[in-house]
């Protein structure tokens, strides 16, 4: 039998993601109503190395399920990856009386929490926060949809340009090492071709399909590369394309950062709301070290070590729809 759980503590960690603090509000308000103690970590495993702790009410969590970001602030900690750092942080969390954490992050900060986990036994529940849709688990992590719509907003206004010019646009968008963001953004972006870090596609590829698009008179392209994909990104891809394929005229957009902000969607506010009271209940119910996620409309709990050994999976289907699509 668990001990019983009195204090929680709720943090976000990796790069934020629209949706983020309607999690934050969640499990704050779960956590008070199942009469619990609730505290926030600022700057993710930054603050809880540097004792940034303070506690929460209700109202703390007022007026932000609106609002992109974090209120918690988020980082990427070098100090927690290290045993002595990881050691500080439990001394803190300790001497807080602190019993129970949720983190709100994603596959780096879980990483972290279960090795946190294994060398001081403290309950933690994850809660899957980021734009790359990349854990396995979940159908959605929260922040994706925001993201994607972002990128598909961008990228209508890109094509008008890209039409009025006859230009072959290079859009590069996030995900470091997940395809998620381009492949969806690329369907309903009407992409030519999309390029991400799971599927090779060589410059001659690539420069066979648009010419296929050109000889049946299509006269502009978008092209949407996900960063750290294999060809190099959307400035080395355009380069080499207008080196060997001069009668393209080629210009790049990299989307970057923009695509973290903005107010979440509907859809990641409701996802993010059920994750945070699923996590908290998770927790009270005596779950450990694992992720909440919904897939097929069903709430889920996968223990760290089976989502971690899965690896990220594509959507296979979706990417041949996308091929189907932009001929
Ligand atoms: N192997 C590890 N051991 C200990 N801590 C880790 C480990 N991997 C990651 N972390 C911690 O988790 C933090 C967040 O990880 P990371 O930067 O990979 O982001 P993330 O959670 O995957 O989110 P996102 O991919 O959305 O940015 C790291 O800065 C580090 O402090
Ligand atoms: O904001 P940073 O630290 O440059 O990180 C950027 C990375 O974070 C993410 O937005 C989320 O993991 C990736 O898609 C991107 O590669
Ligand atoms: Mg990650």
């Amino acid at each position: 039998m668990p001990s019983e759980i009195n204090n929680i503590a709720v943090f976000t960690s990796g790069g934020d993601a629209p949706g983020m603090n309607a999690a934050i509000r969640a499990v704050v308000r779960a956590s008070i109503f199942y009469k619990k103690n609730i505290f926030g970590i600022y700057r993710g495993y930054e603050g809880m190395i540097d004792n940034d702790i303070v506690e929460l009410d209700a109202r703390s969590v007022g007026n932000i399920i609106q609002r992109g970001g974090t209120i918690l602030k988020s980082a990427r900690s070098e100090e927690f990856r290290t045993a002595e750092g990881r050691k500080q942080a439990y001394e803190n969390i300790k001497s807080r009386g602190i019993d129970a954490l949720v983190a709100i992050g994603g596959d780096g900060t879980f990483t972290g929490l279960h090795a946190f986990y294994k060398e001081f036994g403290l309950p933690v529940i994850c809660v899957p926060g980021t734009i790359d849709n990349d854990l396995p688990g979940t159908d959605y992590t929260i922040g994706y949809d925001t993201a994607t719509n972002t990128v598909v907003d961008a990228v209508d206004k890109i094509r008008d340009t890209a039409l009025s010019h006859n230009r072959l646009f290079f859009i590069e968008v996030m995900g470091r090492d997940s395809g998620a963001i381009a492949i969806n953004s690329g369907i309903a972006g009407g992409a030519a071709a999309i390029i991400i870090p799971e599927e090779e596609m060589t410059i001659d590829e690539l420069v066979a399909k648009l010419d296929k698009g050109g000889e049946s008179k299509k006269s502009s392209s978008l092209v949407i590369v996900a960063e750290g994909g294999k060809s190099g990104s959307a400035m080395d891809i355009a380069a080499e394309v207008t080196k060997r394929f001069p009668y393209y005229d080629t210009k790049v957009t990299i989307l970057g950062h923009l695509q973290r902000g903005g107010a979440p969607t509907y859809f990641d506010r409701v996802l993010a709301s059920k994750m945070g009271v699923y996590a908290v209940e998770g927790l009270l119910d005596g779950k450990t070290d694992v992720m909440v996620g919904i897939k097929d409309n069903l709430t889920v709990f996968n223990d760290f070590e089976t989502i971690m050994s899965n690896g990220h999976e594509i959507d296979t289907d979706a990417l041949r729809i996308s091929k189907i699509l932009s001929i």
